[in-house]
This record gives C-alpha cells, sequence and structure tokens, in this order.
C-alpha cells in the first residue's frame, strides 16, 4: 500500500524517534511510505532547502496518491491537522495515533466520519498492532 505518514516538524520533533520506528515497522510490513523522510531526524534539513509552495505541491499530491494516511499526533502540529483534513474530505481513511495521556485537539477525537480510527498507546507493540488493524480493515 502506498502510505502518507504525517508527523510534526515545525511544531516539534521530540517524537521523532517514535515516528522513525513506525515508519521502519510499516516498510517492514511492506508497505510504501511516500513521507519517509519526514522521520529522519534530518527530515527539517532535508525539507529545508524546498519554498512553502514546492511543500505544499508536493505533500497534497502525495496525499491524493496515497491509499491511506496515519498521523502520530502526539505533538500538535499545524500541518498535520491540516493534512488530515485534506485526506478526509478526498475520501482516505485516516488512523490518528497519540501516545496515552497527552492531550489532543477536540477537532481530531471528535471527529465521526467512516474511514477514521482515533486510538491511544501505551507501548511501542500497541501503536504497532493499531497500525496493522486500520491497515487490515474492511475500509481498506
Ligand atoms: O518542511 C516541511 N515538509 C513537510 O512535508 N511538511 C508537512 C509534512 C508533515 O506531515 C507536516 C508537518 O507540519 P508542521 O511543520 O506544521 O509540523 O507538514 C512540513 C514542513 C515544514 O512545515
Amino acid at each position: 500500500m502506498d502510505l502518507y505518514f504525517s508527523c510534526s516538524l515545525t511544531g516539534g520533533r521530540q517524537d521523532q524517534p517514535v515516528y522513525a520506528a513506525l515508519v521502519a515497522h510499516l516498510q517492514a510490513l511492506g508497505h510504501h511510505v511516500l513521507t519517509a523522510h519526514l522521520a529522519d531526524e534530518a527530515a527539517m534539513a532535508s525539507d529545508g532547502g524546498m519554498s512553502a509552495e514546492a511543500v505544499y505541491e508536493r505533500d497534497t499530491a502525495w496525499v491524493k496518491d496515497c491509499d491511506a494516511l496515519i498521523a502520530e499526533v502526539s505533538t500538535p502540529s499545524h500541518g498535520v491537522g491540516f493534512e488530515i483534513a485534506y485526506a478526509l474530505d478526498r475520501g482516505r481513511p485516516v488512523l490518528c495515533l497519540a501516545r496515552e495521556g497527552v492531550r489532543v485537539s477536540k477537532m481530531l477525537t471528535g471527529i465521526r466520519r467512516s474511514g477514521f480510527m482515533f486510538g491511544t498507546y501505551a507501548t511501542f507493540e500497541e501503536a504497532k498492532s493499531r497500525m496493522e488493524a486500520f491497515l487490515a480493515a474492511k475500509a481498506l
């Protein structure tokens, strides 16, 4: 499956090791992660040379092309929120994952639309299970 992995950049990079582990797991399952570079330690630097317009055009094209979007939302991010809404409005299935205990906007926890799942995780194993259950869901 072609997957869009969405995670905070400007919003803060403290969860970057989690992003890297989640992306590595998706790739190990055989999925193509269009945005794998966002999980790298050097993501800010790798996109740093691109204009805002180029990032917007590239990322919205990837969202249109993906089979599903998985967002790690423990760190609040304007871009991640935008990408979630953009994907849902184009009928793409969306999974939002948050570490147990973090505060998440009601604009995400309040979504009741088909194809949308929100899950919390206490351990990395639990995060992996939630992703696998989402990808196996009939909607996909
Ligand atoms: O350089 C970038 N490259 C890029 O692809 N993005 C996209 C992908 C991420 O899922 C999301 C992060 O948004 P933010 O920078 O507001 O945290 O936006 C965001 C930036 C920086 O805003």
